[in-house]
């Protein structure tokens, strides 16, 4: 069953230095329980793209479907819920307040706040730190915390703008490890932006690579990995091979010239 889907879509942005061609002719589909990731250099749109399947840019050209609605449709549906690069958490607020905003905004009864957020909190391993300040966490567990709200109301699609560029190897290593534990539990279809090639090898069913000037993207590569992936996966030649692919779909963009 198809979720994403876009056709032809092009985004430009006009700015005083002339038109900024973010994303160009961009086609793509992406399936119910996909793992999606976008990988590209600095500037290729991936940002530009996540934000227009959530209703945050308006595309110029083409035609982009979420849940078969439009972007703005699926958003007041609440169709997919959005992780920033930073986990953006109130500070006066503990986890669980942070978790409880957009479910009070939502107009969620408080019995069914609560329920929710002890679910999504144990989900992300940090059951028992709902009374925490933000601030009293480390980085990655802000980061924990900040998924825990974005799947508190349980949207079947959930969208990632780099979330774990800002931490270290080892906890990003950890916290990949346990979004797959996630997406394995619930089954979402989840579109991820990255820049770490074994990142995305590591995660995705589908990697889409993209290219610069104009935004497009250049190849998509279906993962043949099986769903269950221990760390170690990274050291078999299938995932080697399939990282070397990805490579060499950034050359062709000549992404890096
Ligand atoms: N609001 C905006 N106004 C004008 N130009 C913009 C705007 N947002 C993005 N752009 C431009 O559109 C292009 C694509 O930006 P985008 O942030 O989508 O790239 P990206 O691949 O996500 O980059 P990064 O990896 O650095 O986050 C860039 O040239 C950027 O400068």
């Amino acid at each position: 069953m198809t979720v994403i889907q876009a056709r032809d879509v092009s985004l430009t942005f006009q700015t005083a230095d002339g038109p900024v061609h973010a994303l160009k002719d961009v086609s793509l589909t992406i399936e119910r329980g996909d793992f999606v990731s976008f990988i590209g250099p600095s500037g290729c749109g991936k940002t530009t793209f996540l934000r227009a399947i959530a209703a945050l840019e308006t595309p110029t050209a083409g035609k982009l479907e979420v849940a078969d609605m439009t972007p703005d449709q699926a958003r007041r549906q609440r169709a997919y819920g959005y992780v920033f690069q930073a986990p953006g958490l109130y500070p006066w607020r503990t986890i669980a307040g942070n978790i409880s905003l957009p479910l009070e905004i939502m107009g969620f009864a408080r019995a069914d706040r609560l329920q929710r957020i002890a679910r999504v909190l144990d989900l992300v391993d940090l059951a028992g730190f709902g009374g925490k300040y933000p601030w009293q966490l480390s980085g990655g567990m802000q980061q924990r915390a900040s998924i825990a709200r974005a799947l508190a109301f349980d949207a079947d699609i959930l969208l990632m703008d780099e979330p774990f560029g800002a931490l270290d190897e080892i906890v990003r290593d950890r916290l990949n490890e346990a979004l797959l534990d996630l997406w394995k539990k619930t089954g979402k279809t989840i579109g991820f932006v990255t820049h770490s090639i074994p990142e995305a090898v590591y995660l995705s069913t589908k990697i889409v690579v993209m290219s610069p000037r104009p935004g497009r993207i250049t190849r998509v590569i279906d993962s043949p990995l099986p769903r269950d992936r221990p760390l170690e996966i990274r050291d078999t030649p299938e995932f080697i091979a399939l990282a070397q692919q990805v490579r060499d779909g950034l050359r062709e963009g000549h992404s890096y010239d």
